[in-house]
């Protein structure tokens, strides 16, 4: 399994009267990371919950290796695609490797028990978002970050080729954060993530997709996309963008109009 197709074709997604994503065209090919950035209510969530199905385009067509995602049967979609998102569902009154054990459901039939291959998927899943010691723990009662790795066990669990995700590092601290980008980087599956911190996506993303107002504005490699000129345009914040020396990857440095309180005489950003 490398990963899946993903084709998104000229979406358009509506809320009653309101346009949250408008005519938006995307490729993802097998095995590649593909970065959702911009700015709040840019329709990132919007254009995700398209992908995993929750929210049907009005035009345009969402694609998984050739066939619309709209018209696979909800289990085959279910082996194909994983979503972690914001909004989580029925975890309650379970432990935390029950959780992570649902996303071996769609591989079985009802009443399957678990097979030695399913518990040790599942051990390694905790494993890869260290959440071993947590497994015995009731989910409910689980920190932000905690309930967030667990609920990207349970997606890795689930074994797909295309894995949908918006906002994973929400509530990490910076190692989880960094080990479950990481941990998204090795898997044999096609990503797409939505990431508001642009040198995680700069680092971890083979290519990034900006969303402004519904509609794609830029895409391409993070070192291409990244510019001063983006930063401006699309956030209106001034930065920096430079090849960091040591992990060759774009890193942005963001210049806050309020000097900071150990700036050397004379060192105000400037536009011009
Ligand atoms: N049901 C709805 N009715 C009207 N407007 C909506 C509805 N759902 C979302 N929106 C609006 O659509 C826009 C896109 O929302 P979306 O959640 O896709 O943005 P986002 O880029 O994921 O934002 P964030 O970075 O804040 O998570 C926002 O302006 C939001 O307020």
């Amino acid at each position: 399994m490398t990963g899946t197709r993903l084709v998104i074709d000229g979406v358009t997604l509506t809320a009653g009267a309101y346009r949250l994503v408008e005519d938006v065209s995307l490729a993802a090919r097998p095995g590649e990371v593909i970065g959702l950035v911009g700015p709040n209510g840019s329709g990132k969530s919007s254009l995700l919950r398209a992908v995993y199905r929750v929210l049907r385009p009005v035009t345009g067509r969402v694609s998984v290796d050739g066939t619309d995602a709209w018209s696979l049967p909800v289990r085959q979609l279910a082996r194909t695609v994983a979503a972690v998102v914001q909004e989580s569902g029925a975890e309650f009154d379970l432990s935390v490797r029950e959780v992570v054990a649902m996303g071996r459901t769609p591989h079985k039939r009802l009443l399957d028990g678990d097979t030695p291959e399913d518990a040790a998927l599942i051990t390694s899943a905790l494993a890869a978002v260290d959440a071993t010691d947590l497994a015995h723990r009731p989910f409910d009662q689980l920190s932000g970050g905690e309930r967030q790795r667990v609920l990207i066990a349970r997606a890795l669990a689930q074994q797909p080729s295309l894995l949908v995700l918006d906002e994973p590092t929400n509530h990490l601290d910076i190692r989880h954060q960094l080990e479950v980008l990481g941990a998204l980087r090795r898997l044999p599956a096609t990503v797409m993530v939505a990431l508001h911190d642009l040198n995680l996506a700069a680092y971890y993303c083979d290519r990034l997709y900006v969303l402004r107002d519904g509609k794609v504005t830029a895409a391409g490699p993070p070192a291409d996309v990244l510019t001063p000129q983006l930063l401006d345009e699309v956030y209106g914040v001034m930065g920096e963008v430079t090849i960091h020396p040591r992990t060759g990857a774009p890193q942005v440095t963001f210049l806050p109009a309020e000097p900071h309180p150990a700036a050397p005489t004379g060192a105000e950003h400037s536009s011009s």
